[in-house]
């Protein structure tokens, strides 16, 4: 057999290299491999009618392939390693460039995100120029789109019509102008193709973000030698993105409708000039339709109109693009608990039973409601963070700090706060350091106290967004809780799910665990209190220990306060479970209470899920197995052993543990997989989580100074009536953001 794989020496080539090729030292094992496909005198996997005839071996054509990256790598770190090669023939590969890559793609979705949802926010009020960039676009569109929807021998008679409309014509002039401008946008088929497939109303939303509008004009040569996305990277992802798009624009109560409709005036004088006086009898072509044809702005997702303000992020994306939006609601049961509780006002939660809505009106509230009703509420607000009135519980003995009157008090001594890193002092060195840092002003009489020293003992007033200020990294801008791009959708088998919007890099702090709080068990019956949730539903529990946890070695027997976010939670109650997660739940002090935050435990990418690990005994105790989908999912049978144990139930009626609760694991538990089913609550070292952070380096920002000069905890005095009314404060359903 004769084929030039024989003719070609090891490591020889025929002279013949691609351009911006160069001959490389061939390397021992690189020779060994090409000597064993010489030898078999055929390329592997080449057919015999290719082999000769294509005059090459697969042994050169990897070569030129390896070679060919290589040039490639340089030629995107701008180096060219033959020059005379690269330009023999004028073509060549000057235009070949690596991929870009998906981190730049998802960057430039992350910012059309961003960018529409600063337009909504800002409602681009103030910033002129900008609006007029996105209504000039906006025009631009219409009016390409509006060629589009005529005869096809009707277009060219108007676009001539238009090229000659005159640009000083006394009423028209600047209409004219402008048209002549958008008759100029430099990718016209872009817009074309756009309007023709996702259609105007994403171009809509999308036309708000100056990144957006950007790239849709920016000629894909052009973004190539800058480096950046090219709109044939980006618009596939646009597309695939669209009812996400959508929806997450309709969440913002925003005005896209009057910034498409803002040249309309355009169009009347447009048409008045192009067809005279004739345009009366044009059928279906007015002011109002121009450039819009017919189900251009068919909603996908359409929110009734009287809560679109209500608040934003609360729809959920559904599973297929036809379906409407899902309000995410809550199938509740009042059990015996909740009958001694309040109802929650209407503020915060929206009853669909208009019967009972005008009965908790009437009635004003607390509203008590029968023992075993069922109501179906409507998830509010997964913005902000509420903590109930706890002193409508009956709490256990000493669930009550004697100076702040809430359960998640974290009350000791010596305990850093983790956003700022000051330590709480402790209560004997305190009283000596309030005798010394008295401030007597000019009268003789001491200076009242700092309006944050409410609780004696506690120098800082720090609360989540504090922790992510200063313990977030700041180039990777998540400073507060609103900086955070999240989406809501649904699964086809774990309900609700929450995704990422954004890269979001490891060791990131991105929201804090919230809801309505409650003791873990009845304290006459020493049953679980599970307020809401239903047999068959989702629940939201989570246990936080009362108090300072006990030194270690030491048996832990604090009674829990069970952090129930069913309707009352912000996003992080949507985070399903999986068997390695990419966030943790860390139970930390922040300023004065035990706050339970999610930090990424690995890089989040662009729409990924947020996930967290629930503990060892959500699934266990619940009879559920769980979905996570991993090819090394270590709970996905874990019901099969429960079929002897009685199910568990819910409505308070089951004792036992909190176990069907989520619990705050270790890292180190998540990698061992969670092979143990241990009880949780009964040692200190299963509570690793809860004051795991600890142990880090903390960065003082100096609020160590002449802060905290009450008392500490016992102390009486001004103090304890400034934490009083504090605890009153959290009474009445106190709003932490
Ligand atoms: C805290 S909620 C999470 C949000 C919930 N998917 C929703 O729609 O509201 C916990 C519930 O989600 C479901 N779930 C979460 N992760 C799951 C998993 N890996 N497998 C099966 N079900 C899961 C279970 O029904 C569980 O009770």
């Amino acid at each position: 057999m004769s084929s030039q794989a024989q003719d070609l020496q090891p490591g020889q080539n025929d002279g013949n290299l691609g351009r911006g090729q160069r001959k490389t030292k061939p390397t021992a094992k690189g020779e060994a491999y090409r000597n064993t496909l010489s030898r078999r005198g055929i390329a592997q996997g080449a057919t015999p009618s290719q082999t000769p005839a294509q005059g090459t071996t697969q042994a050169q054509s990897q070569d030129a392939a390896q070679t060919d990256r290589r040039v490639t790598r340089s030629q995107t770190r701008g180096i060219v390693n033959n020059p005379d090669n690269a330009t023999s023939n004028g073509t060549g590969n000057r235009h070949r460039r690596a991929p870009i890559s998906k981190v730049k793609i998802d960057g430039l979705m992350t910012k059309i995100y961003e960018e529409i949802r600063c337009a909504a926010i800002n409602k681009l009020s103030s910033r002129t120029n900008e609006i007029y960039a996105v209504r000039e676009f906006l025009f631009q569109a219409r009016l390409r789109r509006f060629f589009d929807l005529q005869p096809e021998d009707e277009r060219e008679n108007l676009r001539r019509c238009l090229e000659e409309y005159d640009v000083h014509h006394p009423r028209g002039g600047s209409v004219a102008q402008d048209v002549k401008r958008a008759l100029d946008f430099p990718e016209p088929d872009r817009l074309t193709e756009f309007c023709d497939g996702p259609k105007l109303l994403l171009l809509t939303f999308c036309a708000h973000s100056a990144s957006f509008r950007d790239v849709i004009r920016r000629s894909d040569a052009d973004s190539r030698r800058e480096g950046l996305s090219r709109w044939v990277d980006i618009y596939p992802v646009i597309e695939s993105c669209k009812s996400s798009l959508e929806l997450f624009a309709r969440c913002f109560d925003f005005d896209w409708v009057g910034n498409l409709q803002a040249f309309e005036k355009h169009f009347d004088t447009l048409l008045r000039y192009v067809y005279s006086d004739e345009r009366e009898s044009l059928e279906g072509i007015n002011q109002s339709n121009f450039g819009i044809g017919e189900g251009d702005l068919a909603e996908t997702h359409q929110i009734p109109d009287e809560e679109e303000s209500y608040v934003h992020h609360h729809w959920a994306l559904p599973t297929e693009d036809d379906q409407p939006a899902v309000r995410p609601t809550i199938e509740y049961t009042v059990t015996r608990d909740m009958e001694r509780a309040p109802f929650v006002n209407d503020f915060y939660a929206i009853v669909d039973r208009p019967r009972i809505r005008r009965k908790a009106k009437k009635a004003k509230l607390p509203v008590t409601l029968p023992l075993g009703s069922s109501l179906t509420l409507k998830q509010l607000d997964i913005i902000r963070s509420v903590i109930l009135d706890p002193s409508n519980h009956t709490w256990p003995p000493g669930a009550f700090s004697n100076v702040l009157e809430r359960p998640d008090f974290c009350g000791a001594a010596g305990h850093k706060c983790k956003a700022c890193g000051v330590a709480a002092p402790d209560p004997v060195d305190q009283s000596k350091a309030d005798n010394e840092t008295v401030v007597i002003d000019s009268n003789g009489n001491a200076e009242p106290e700092p309006e944050h020293a409410s609780s004696p003992g506690y120098p800082c007033q720090c609360t989540f967004n504090e922790l992510m200020e200063l313990r977030n990294d700041k180039r990777a801008g998540f400073t507060h809780p609103d900086s955070l791009l999240i989406e809501l959708f649904t699964t086809n088998d774990k309900g609700r799910d929450i995704r990422s919007l954004q890269r979001i890099p490891k060791d990131t702090f991105i929201g804090e665990y919230v809801g309505e709080i409650y003791p873990v068990r009845d304290v006459d019956t020493g049953k679980t209190i599970t307020r809401y949730g239903h047999p068959d539903g989702n629940v939201y529990h989570f246990s936080v220990p009362i108090g300072a946890p006990p030194s270690p070695g030491t048996t832990d027997n604090r009674p829990s306060f069970t952090v129930d976010s069913a309707h009352l939670g912000n996003w992080t109650r949507f985070m399903n479970h999986h068997c390695y997660p990419n966030v943790s739940f860390y139970t930390v002090n922040v300023g004065q209470v035990w706050t339970t935050v999610i930090r990424t435990v690995r890089e989040i990418k662009f729409r990924e899920e947020i996930t967290v690990h629930y503990g060892p005994n959500y699934f266990y105790y619940r009879g559920l197995d769980c979905r996570c989908g991993h090819a090394r999912c270590k709970l996905k049978n874990v019901s099969q052993g429960v079929k002897s144990r009685k199910r568990t139930r819910f409505g308070g009626e089951v004792s036992g543990s909190d176990s069907a609760s989520i619990s705050a694991s270790s890292e180190e538990e998540q990698r061992n997989g969670m092979t143990k089913f241990a009880r949780r609550g009964t040692s200190t070292k299963s509570k690793s989580a809860t004051d795991g952070q600890d142990k880090e380096d903390v960065r003082p920002t100096g609020k160590e100074n002449g802060k905290g000069k009450g008392k500490a905890s016992g102390g009486g005095g001004s103090s304890k009536g400034k934490s009083k009314g504090k605890g009153k404060a959290a009474k009445k359903g106190g709003t932490r953001r």
